[in-house]
């Protein structure tokens, strides 16, 4: 009797990258449990992206150089830079009125911190989290695909490592198929 094909190797397949240089060395702090507020700290952030699909007329599922190409834009966006939410409730960011439009003045109740807005990127999200950060990080990787022209796969996973045995994941089903 011939066996069919396990469903895994019948048309379903994933790549995954990391490598040392999707990593992002970046400043930042959270809030939490209500009104606390973490003191200014940086992490060397450590992507893992993973796209799962058919494969393609190279056999591939995506081309490991442009998803690393993709990846790298984002990370080099981050890189060096403070990560400030845009949408917190409870941190402001605005332009700084002492120092003038090339600097943010960053409020959280009676604290104050002032930084060169070029050292900064402003994140269109309500808390730094790890998990924030992977969830932007896909969204801005699917935006880019589409951007290139490039098929968008059926499962896209992005995984930050903040710290050794620390991470979150965030994870994207096409809803076209
Ligand atoms: N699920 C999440 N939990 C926490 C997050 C998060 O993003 N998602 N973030 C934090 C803090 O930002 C904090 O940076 C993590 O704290 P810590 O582990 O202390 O980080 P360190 O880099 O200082 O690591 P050490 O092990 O203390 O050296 C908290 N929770």
């Amino acid at each position: 009797m011939t066996m069919p094909n396990p469903p895994a190797l019948a048309g379903h397949y994933r790549v995954r990258v990391t490598k040392d240089h999707l990593v992002f060395a970046a400043g930042h702090f959270i809030t939490y449990n209500g009104d606390h507020c973490e003191r200014i700290h940086g992490h060397n952030y450590r992507v893992a992206v993973e796209v799962e699909g058919p494969l393609d007329d190279n056999h591939y599922v995506f081309d490991f150089i442009a998803l690393l190409e993709l990846s790298r834009s984002i990370v080099a966006e981050w890189d060096h830079r403070m990560l400030l939410p845009d949408g917190s409730g409870l941190i402001a960011v605005h332009d700084d009125p002492g120092e003038g439009p090339a600097h943010v003045r960053v409020c959280y109740k009676e604290r104050r911190w002032v930084f060169p807005k070029e050292e900064c990127v402003i994140l269109p999200i309500p808390n730094t989290t790890t998990e924030l950060l992977a969830r932007l990080f896909g969204q801005r990787l699917w935006e880019r695909m589409g951007q290139q022209g490039l098929k968008p796969p059926s499962v896209l996973r992005v995984e930050v490592e903040e710290n050794f045995g620390q991470m979150a994941a965030a994870e994207w089903r096409n809803p076209s198929e």
